[in-house]
């Protein structure tokens, strides 16, 4: 049977309010469940995965899937799922992502915590969160839960821009007006965060130029070296 999470996990302040609609669909606060996998209750393995847009973070995430058989948790695409469904957040989801800044932590870490939830997987790569500080706290509040690792894809903002551009996935926020704001938004508010991990000692820096299998090939030994 897999255990509640706050066995082992470390927790840090008390849950935060979640609001009524969505709490229907989540278990609220911490603990929360796992799925049971083979009669045990393996220790969750949460990896995450930051850098500036379009510095590969997706692209690695596929090729460690691949690899290392993690379950891929990407937040701007629950946010993209959410926005289309038919949720009470869609606009307002639909709003802040094509101004290019960041959705309340409440809605992202709900969306976060349903698909840890609902997987049969241990291993999680959570990836382009946490965004701000205030996703971090998020996420440790209503989940109780720290990563054991953090990767950060390093990029220069012209190759960066230049992917983005190029990417051609029909999003809204890949345009040069919204990519400035994500820019200026990575800069000052995820940078403090991936400084925070630095100073942890959880912190992977990635160089991101190069082709993907080289990249991956930074990538690899971080993973390899770890014991799950
Ligand atoms: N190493 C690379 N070199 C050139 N283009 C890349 C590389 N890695 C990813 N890309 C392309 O750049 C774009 C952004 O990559 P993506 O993985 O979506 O980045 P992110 O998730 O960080 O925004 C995509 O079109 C992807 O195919
Ligand atoms: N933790 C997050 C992650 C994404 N978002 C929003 C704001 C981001 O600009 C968009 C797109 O995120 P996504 O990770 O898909 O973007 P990139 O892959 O870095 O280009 O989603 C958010 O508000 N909070
Ligand atoms: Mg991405």
């Amino acid at each position: 049977m897999w255990r509640r999470a706050t066995l082992f996990l470390r927790v840090l302040e008390p849950p935060i309010h979640i609001n009524a609609s969505l709490s229907q669909t989540f278990t609220t606060g911490f603990p929360f469940h796992f799925q049971e996998k083979d009669g045990i209750c393996p220790k969750p393995l949460i990896t995450f995965v930051l850098g500036g847009p379009g510095s590969g973070k997706g692209t690695q995430c596929g090729k460690i899937v691949e690899t290392f058989g993690f379950k891929h948790l990407s937040a701007g695409d629950l946010l993209r799922r959410e926005m289309v469904s038919d949720s009470e957040y869609g606009s307002m989801i639909m709003n802040t992502i094509g101004e290019g800044r960041i959705v309340p932590s409440e809605v992202t870490v709900k969306l976060i915590l349903r698909e840890m939830e609902s997987s049969d997987n241990h291993k999680f790569l959570i990836d382009g969160f946490p965004r701000s500080q205030e996703n971090r706290i998020a996420f440790e509040q209503i989940i109780g839960a720290e990563p054991h690792m953090v990767l950060f894809f390093d990029c220069p903002e012209e190759e960066m821009v230049k992917r983005v551009l190029s990417r051609n996935q029909g999003r809204i926020d890949d345009n040069i007006n919204t990519i400035k704001n994500r820019l200026q938004v990575f800069e000052s508010l995820n940078l403090p965060v991936i400084d925070y991990y630095a100073k942890k000692g959880k912190l992977y820096r990635i160089n991101a130029v190069g082709t993907v299998d080289e990249i991956f090939e930074h990538v690899r030994p971080v993973f390899e070296a770890c014991e799950f």
